[in-house]
């Protein structure tokens, strides 16, 4: 298994984004489609995510979910919400949820 990240995605889907020939970069394509055509991108694409989920195809599953976290780092990239922001707010969810869960544990 590779240390390769989302993080790392990023900064390619950046990198083509800004820089790439939209001939041979999908990521440069999108990017000068704009926003319209890559949401219409992602939500395809959490489509087929859940279609292979509920068929219970797992390499399909496993192929749809990379395509859909590459889509939405490329929403986010056009849209200049750095991941960072993203994993900021599940990591606020994470520290509610704990103390909330104290907060139950201590009233049982
Ligand atoms: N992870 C991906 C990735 N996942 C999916 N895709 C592309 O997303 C496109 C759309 O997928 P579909 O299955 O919907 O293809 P399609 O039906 O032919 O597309 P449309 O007809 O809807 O236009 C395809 O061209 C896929 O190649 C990706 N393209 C790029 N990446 C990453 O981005 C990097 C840079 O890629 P380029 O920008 O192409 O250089 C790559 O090295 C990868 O790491």
């Amino acid at each position: 298994m590779s240390g390769f990240s989302l993080s790392d995605l990023e900064k390619i889907v950046a990198e083509r984004g800004s820089q790439g020939d939209s001939a041979s970069s999908w990521t440069a394509k999108l990017f000068s489609a704009g926003i319209d055509r890559a949401g219409k991108k992602l939500g395809e694409e959490a489509v087929e995510t859940v279609i292979a989920a509920v068929r219970g195809d797992r390499a399909e599953l496993v192929s749809e979910s990379a395509d859909l976290l590459y889509h939405l780092l490329v929403v986010l990239a056009i849209s200049g919400v750095p991941l960072s922001d993203v994993l900021a707010e599940l990591e606020r969810r994470t520290a509610r949820s704990g103390v909330a869960e104290k907060a139950s544990r201590a009233g049982a």
